[in-house]
């Protein structure tokens, strides 16, 4: 395997991160939730997920002023952007009433977040109106903010206007394999080199608090050029539970930032990633979902230039309810493969 695979991977794996009670979204025009758990899963969902045990499980400092720690932090000792909008997103929903549930967010990164402290979370109740309440959200580390947000929660609202577009047909989770599974696969090859070994067993040591399986793990590792789109099975690891939708709109919130942007890169195997950040995040929650159980990341790349990226992600139901969207913009500054700089 050649090192910018094992970089590939290791730079996908490394984008999970880290999160009790929570505060966030509702059924809106909310179908019977059908993701019934199959028992083969069960088991590794008898222990509460780490998500919601540590992650998004802020302490309360003050009226409206929490602090959140992390639980894993990437390879590129900057904070997981992920983690810090599921945080984000915990606080703004702890000042909005149990009738309210989130049904978007706007986030911007403004500076990298250091993993060596603890983040703070001011919200500002910016408005409370009949049907929605606006609330804005400064992430702050030695004195600035890394990250602002502005999260809106609403009443539930039936309404006769229902579209979605169809999910996209693919194989169901049962039949691919994780990105642990894959990453043992590559281990047996009998001519990998010594540090791809390595590698690829350090990222095996990591505590990863998402399950994923690569629709196609090929293109999903960068390892043949692809049009930028990019599918994945994906959840929680370890048990939520239903009924708290605001814990999972916060859980999805943290998943959605992961291999988000690297689909703006699948056309260019040919370059890696020198400097890959998101710049903002955009978030829409349609319908209630359970986080702990396999949804379908949709991620595809409308455009790219000026050392740019924009990204859509769609995460799915496997009975085919459109669950959440997101967009995203982030910095993609890349160099050659060969080059040794
Ligand atoms: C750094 C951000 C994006 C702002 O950038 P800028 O305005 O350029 O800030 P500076 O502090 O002036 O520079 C930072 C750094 O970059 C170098 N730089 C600047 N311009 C250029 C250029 N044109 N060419 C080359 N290098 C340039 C500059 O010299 C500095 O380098 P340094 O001195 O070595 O530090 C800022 O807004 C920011 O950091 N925002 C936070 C972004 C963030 O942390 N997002 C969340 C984490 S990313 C994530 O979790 C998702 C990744 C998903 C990847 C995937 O899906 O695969």
């Amino acid at each position: 395997m050649a090192e910018k695979e094992v970089d590939d991977i290791r730079g996908t794996c490394e984008l999970t991160a880290n999160s009790e009670d929570v505060g966030v979204t509702e059924p809106q025009n909310s179908p019977e939730d059908e993701n019934s758990k199959s028992s083969s899963s069960q088991d590794i969902h008898d222990l509460k997920s780490v998500l919601v045990t540590s992650v998004l499980n802020l302490e309360e400092l003050d009226v409206d002023l929490y602090r959140g720690t992390h639980h894993w932090v990437p390879r590129t000792q900057r904070l997981f952007g992920g983690q810090i909008i599921g945080q984000a997103l915990v606080a703004a929903a702890k000042s909005v009433s149990d009738n309210l549930y989130a049904h978007s967010l706007h986030c911007y990164f403004v500076r990298a977040g250091d993993p060596k402290i603890p983040v703070l979370y001011q919200v500002d109740r910016t408005r409370d109106g009949r049907s929605f309440t606006v609330r804005s959200v400064k992430a702050i580390q030695h004195g600035q903010p890394i990250l602002i947000c502005q999260a809106s929660f609403q009443k539930l609202q039936l309404s006769p206007l229902q579209h979605q577009f169809t999910m996209p047909s693919v194989p169901p989770p049962e039949d691919l394999l994780t990105v642990e599974e894959l990453i043992h696969l590559h281990l047996s090859k009998p001519d990998l080199a010594e540090n791809a070994k390595k590698g690829l067993n350090k990222l095996l040591a990591n505590e990863v608090p998402i399950e994923i399986k690569p629709i196609n793990p090929s293109s999903f590792y960068r390892m043949t050029p692809s049009e930028p789109r990019r599918l994945f099975w994906g959840r929680a690891r370890g048990y939520i539970g239903e009924g708290n939708m605001k814990l999972h709109c916060c859980v999805a919130a943290y998943v959605s930032d992961f291999a988000l942007l690297g689909t703006a890169m699948l056309p260019y195997p040919e370059y890696r990633a020198q400097f890959v950040a998101s710049l903002d995040h955009a978030m829409w929650f349609h319908s209630t979902f359970r986080s702990d159980e396999w949804m379908l990341y949709e991620c595809e790349s409308s455009w790219a230039g000026s050392s740019r990226g924009l990204v859509q992600g769609r995460l799915w139901r496997r009975d085919g309810v459109l669950a959440a969207s997101c967009a995203q913009e982030g910095v993609l500054r890349v160099k050659p493969v060969t080059s040794k700089l």
